[in-house]
């Protein structure tokens, strides 16, 4: 019986802990929709691409923000500079550079207007509610499940690998440069996932919190997940006027 209930409460080891995070991922992870698994096969039409594109501007654009929410609550300089460094990845240190304005060169090489982007007037419902709560999530949790929230990374640099050969090869109409944002990210998520795990596996200590890492993680895959439900799904008046309708400069 002790043991029992020693099997129960004990601190899973490093590996067992990393081994269960990375098994959700495994299991949940975005890549598994079947919005991105259509999309990885080349089978999304330009208006699709172009509806996920002006959606997910949506996520890219609070990464930053929750970033500044979850530094606000480290309680070291050396960690903040780390996080911080992912607020410049996107921000960039001047006008012009970073992820945001990658991604709107994305919108644009798919023949998406930036002020249109950027008016964030087609985000649907859907990826805004999903949206808010993740930045919510990281508002108001604790810095370790804020932190894990973030290791659905590890399996970022693999589907963007993956997305960068379906967009060469099946979604030519977008020029070649807008991918920038892609190719970038496959060396930043592996780093940022890198420290983000080292963290994890360092903070949580006791099964209980092992357990609200697991379970913060399982939370941000199924923010991701219902993001392309909603994409995948718009309402008819949404699919209406929507961008690729709207912000189309003079393409179809
Ligand atoms: O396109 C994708 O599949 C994808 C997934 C994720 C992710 O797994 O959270 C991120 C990104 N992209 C991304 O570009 C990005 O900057 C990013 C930051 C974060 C995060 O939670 O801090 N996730 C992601």
């Amino acid at each position: 019986m002790t043991t029992a209930l020693a099997a129960l409460t004990e601190p899973w080891s490093p590996a067992e802990f990393e081994a269960r995070l990375r098994a959700v991922g495994q299991e949940r992870y975005h890549d598994r929709h079947p919005f991105n698994v259509r999309m990885n096969e080349g089978d999304l039409s330009p208006a699709e691409v172009r509806r996920w594109i002006a959606n997910r501007f949506h996520y890219q654009r609070h990464i930053p923000v929750k970033d500044a929410l979850i530094t606000a609550k480290l309680d070291s300089p050396r960690l903040r500079r780390m996080w911080l460094r992912r607020i410049e990845d996107h921000d960039g240190r001047r006008e012009g550079e970073g992820g945001i304005e990658r991604w709107l060169r994305l919108g644009e090489a798919a023949g998406l207007d930036r002020e249109c982007l950027e008016a964030n007037e087609s985000v649907l419902p859907g990826v805004r509610l999903a949206v808010d709560g993740y930045v919510n999530f990281c508002r108001l949790r604790p810095p370790l499940e804020a932190v894990a929230a973030s290791l659905t990374e590890l399996n970022a640099p693999d589907l963007m690998r993956l997305r960068i050969d379906a967009f060469e090869r099946h979604y030519t109409w977008i020029e070649q440069s807008g991918l920038d944002y892609f190719r970038t990210r496959v060396d930043q998520g592996r780093r940022d996932s890198g420290e983000a795990l080292a963290l994890v596996l360092e903070w949580a200590r006791t099964r209980e919190d092992q357990q609200k890492a697991v379970a913060a993680l399982t939370f941000k895959c199924d923010v991701l997940w219902a993001l392309l439900d909603a994409v995948q799904q718009p309402g008819q008046q949404d699919r209406d006027d929507q961008p690729e309708l709207d912000g189309l400069r003079g393409r179809r």
